[in-house]
């Protein structure tokens, strides 16, 4: 039997609604969450991503600070820019969209952010925080997978949880987040990757596959238990001559073969990544709650 599809955008659709919600509430009270942007460079794809969180901001009342600064921007150009949104208030949540250009290093702009207004959970402080299970932003995607999960009705507890690649961004988080002992999590969790030996011997006994190897067809129908619930989080861009511009979205999963074996299956596109860009609205909308001591 074809398996259902996880539909990531009504869940995102569902989540946004809830948002909106409360920031209407947040602006009785003389509250608007801000949220940072900064783009450095041209690379259309980030360029996309980051007009997309822009509009999804100004869809639910988040005010967007919108920062487009030239590839040859310097690492201390872009540290002052940090360091100005650390210190203005109306900022509640700074976003650098990754990757950045190769001359800046990564790691020492994300240092560089005020935990306070880490709404991407990249900074040390959050993922040091997240692995000891104490309150922080949690990283969108995997916070994504996981209300996913949660809002599909899958049980986590107890379950076999194997996620293929060990990224920061997405797997190394989204392992530590369902092997926590909290609701929506309480997995047994293996973590695969590049390395690892006879992948498929892994994902044949997981009860849920979180795919993120940033690979097509990395997960293709023979390494999937009948009945498994499967998670894509890839956006590859494979070349399509039929389409308008040049290429169509693939995940890192066989979807076609997968979901006849699968119980649950998320779709790419209309999986994962419009799940992304909400849970950075959620974080800021947080962030924005916690900076007027809200609960
Ligand atoms: N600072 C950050 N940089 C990056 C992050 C991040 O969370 N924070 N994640 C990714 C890219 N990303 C968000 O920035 C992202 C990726 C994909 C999607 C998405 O909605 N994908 C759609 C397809 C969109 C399309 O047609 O191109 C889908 O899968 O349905 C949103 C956000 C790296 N950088």
């Amino acid at each position: 039997m074809s398996a259902k599809i996880i539909d990531g955008k009504q869940i995102a659709a569902d989540i946004r609604e809830e948002l909106k919600a409360e920031v209407a509430g947040l602006k009785e009270k003389g509250i608007v969450p801000g949220l940072g942007v900064i783009l450095v460079g041209a690379d259309p794809a980030s360029q996309s991503y980051v007009s997309a969180k822009e509009k999804a901001c100004e869809n639910i009342g988040i005010f967007s600070d919108d920062n487009r600064l030239p590839a040859e921007t310097s690492q201390e150009e872009l540290l002052a820019l940090v360091e100005r949104m650390n210190n203005d208030p109306k900022i509640n949540g700074i976003l650098v969209q990754l990757p950045l250009p190769k001359h800046i290093d990564e790691a020492a702009v994300l240092l560089a952010i005020d935990p306070d207004k880490d709404v991407d959970g990249f900074h040390p402080m959050s993922v040091g925080k997240m692995m000891v299970g104490e309150e922080a932003f949690l990283p969108c995607t995997p916070h994504g997978v996981v209300q996913m999960l949660m809002r599909s009705g899958v049980e986590t507890s107890g379950a076999h949880v194997v996620v293929v690649g060990r990224s920061n961004i997405v797997g190394k988080p989204v392992a530590n987040m369902l092997l926590q002992k909290k609701e929506g999590a309480n997995a047994t969790v293996t973590l695969c990757h590049t390395r690892t030996k006879d992948l498929g011997h892994h994902t044949r006994q997981a009860d849920i596959i979180i795919a993120a190897s940033g690979w097509p067809n990395t997960i293709t129908a023979d390494m999937v238990k009948e009945g498994a619930v499967v998670i894509d989080v890839g956006v590859n861009r494979v070349e399509d001559a039929s389409r308008e511009r040049g290429y169509r979205l693939v995940g890192d999963v066989d979807f076609e073969a997968v979901k006849e074996k699968a119980s649950m299956i998320t779709p790419v596109p209309g999986g994962v990544g419009p799940m992304t860009i909400t849970m950075l609205l959620f974080n800021t909308v947080e962030s924005a709650k916690r900076a007027n001591g809200i609960d």
